[in-house]
């Protein structure tokens, strides 16, 4: 864990114009400041892979020891999602018990997995003072495993609209729920909205996993899990269609407002 935060720090301190050599992320590879297409900023920097055993082949990056970190995180984040999503499906008395994790586990899943650094931001003002550094929004996959360095900045957001900070801590890892699992459990599970407010004193690093199922996979509430003339509270979906709709939003949008009944 450790040495693949390192390498990240080496990988973001590089020249502007190497970094600028793995990019534009689009969508993945190098990205600064712009987040997606739609015209989203943040005060961050960040890389972008589809999380495959060579996830470095989709950038100009090439430094051995940089790879050898991120599979071996790869690994060890995948074997703890398998995990968490199988203690999900006990919770929630669901059999098969890898109904869920077998999801984010196939060799077609959709994964994703992001380095972000936020470097300090100079006092904002004016308009700039909405500026954050990675804006509110509900992650749309199933799950996403995020761990960070030990500079504070990430909130959540609970029903009642207010923002409670997530303490940072390098021993643990934050599990995200999103869209889909929300969907998958007709709502027992809820994504949770959050953002990274801008720090202006220490630089945060972090990386994510993000667990998506295979595009074909049709998002609706697991039959297994519903109770007795339960009825689903979403419209029918396949992940490919959901993260298609996704793509074209801007961050902080409610995508999953479209599909609700
Ligand atoms: C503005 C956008 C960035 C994003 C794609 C999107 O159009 C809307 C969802 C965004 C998000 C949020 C969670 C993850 O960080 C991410 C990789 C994802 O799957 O959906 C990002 C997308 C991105 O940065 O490309
Ligand atoms: O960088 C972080 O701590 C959170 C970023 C995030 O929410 C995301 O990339 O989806
Ligand atoms: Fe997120």
């Amino acid at each position: 864990m450790q040495r693949l935060e390192a390498e990240a720090v080496k990988f973001f301190s590089l020249p502007q114009v190497e970094k600028d050599k793995s990019g534009p992320a689009n969508p993945f590879g190098y990205g600064d400041k712009r987040i997606g297409v739609n015209g989203d900023v943040g005060w961050l920097e960040y890389l972008l892979f589809v999380a495959t055993s060579d996830p470095l082949s989709c950038t100009s990056m090439t430094a051995c020891s940089f790879r050898s970190a991120l599979s071996e995180y790869l690994v060890a984040v995948r074997k703890m999602a398998s995990d968490v999503l199988r203690s999900m499906a006990e919770g929630l008395k669901i059999e098969p018990r890898d109904a869920l994790s077998k999801l984010a586990m196939d060799e077609h899943s959709d994964g994703i997995f992001r380095l972000n650094h936020y470097p300090p931001c100079p006092p904002l003002q004016g308009l700039n003072r909405s500026l954050t550094g990675f804006g509110e929004h509900t992650d749309p996959q199933i799950i996403s495993i995020l761990r960070s360095n030990d500079s504070s900045g990430l909130q959540i957001s609970p029903d009642d609209g207010s923002w409670v900070s997530v303490p940072p801590d390098q021993a643990s890892f934050f599990i995200n729920v999103g869209d889909s699992l929300q969907v998958l459990t007709n709502g027992r599970f809820r994504s949770v909205r959050h953002r990274v407010a801008a720090n202006g004193v220490k630089p945060r690093v972090s990386m994510i996993y993000f667990f998506g199922p295979p595009p074909a996979q049709r998002i609706a509430p697991l039959p297994q899990l519903m109770g007795e003339g339960e009825q689903s509270k979403y419209k029918e979906f396949t992940w490919g269609e959901y993260k298609k709709a996704a793509y074209r939003s801007r961050l902080g949008d409610n995508r999953l407002v479209q599909f609700e009944k």
